[in-house]
């Protein structure tokens, strides 16, 4: 709810989307990428847009981490902070996609309710929730950060999957195991399921 008063945003004078896509050729939409610290999150989504780039596709990516530094850099992992960081993140993801882009939005978002702030804000049908799968114990062993022996060792409180909690994504657009499969395949995965979305129907 905003707090400010006499405010009149203004929507139907602006420049259309459907014509802002129909110049990309392309349909907006927001891939958001949920999944422990180490699940590879960011490997999948800078690859992923790697690949749509080379396809000819315009795209944006927000990372977590990246964010935390801008627009978010007054915030932590307490349960209230993430809601907040999410809560702008999806804000942001919004605005991109409205603008056509194939936003990629990646962020641990850790919990039902906490996703459920940022598909309410995007709007279910360019919601795209794509889970990046792997066990705790997996990404501890990963660890490529160094954030799982520190967080192991009690110097961090609030840590995903360890005394903070994840919860498993119940009906994600994609699933994809990176315990499972290589790089090479995950990334396979995730553009047969996303191409066909985002290629703009041009008879429409
Ligand atoms: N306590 C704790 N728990 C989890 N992660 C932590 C924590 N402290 C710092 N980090 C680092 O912050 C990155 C996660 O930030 P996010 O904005 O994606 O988190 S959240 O969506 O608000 O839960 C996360 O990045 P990724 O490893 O890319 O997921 C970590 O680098
Ligand atoms: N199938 C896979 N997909 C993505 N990353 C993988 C896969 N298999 C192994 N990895 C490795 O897992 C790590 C994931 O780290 P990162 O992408 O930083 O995760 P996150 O952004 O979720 O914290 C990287 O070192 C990456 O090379």
């Amino acid at each position: 709810m905003s707090e400010a008063t006499n405010i009149h945003p203004i929507f139907n004078s602006l420049l259309s989307r459907e014509k802002k896509e129909g110049l990309l050729k392309q349909n907006g939409v927001v891939l958001w990428m949920t999944g422990l610290s180490g699940s590879g999150k960011s490997t999948l989504a800078r690859a992923l847009e790697f690949a749509l780039h080379d396809l000819g596709y315009k795209t944006m990516l927000l990372d977590g981490d990246n964010l935390r530094t801008g627009v978010n850099s007054n915030l932590g992992f307490s349960e209230e902070d993430r809601m907040e960081n999410v809560r702008r993140s999806a804000e942001v993801s919004k605005l991109f996609a409205s603008a056509g882009l194939v936003t990629i939005c990646s962020l641990i978002s850790p919990t039902e309710e906490i996703r459920a702030i940022a598909r309410d804000i995007i709007g279910e049908e360019d919601f795209k929730q794509v889970h990046i799968d792997c066990p705790f114990e997996v990404c501890a062993e990963r660890d490529v950060k160094g954030l799982y022996k520190k967080a192991l060792a009690g110097e961090i409180k609030n840590f995903t999957g360890l005394d903070s909690p994840f919860d498993i994504p119940k009906d994600p657009f994609v699933r994809i195991p990176t315990h499972e499969q290589s790089l090479e395949d995950s990334l396979k995965q995730l553009l047969e399921a996303v191409l066909p979305i985002i290629k703009l129907d041009e008879n429409k």
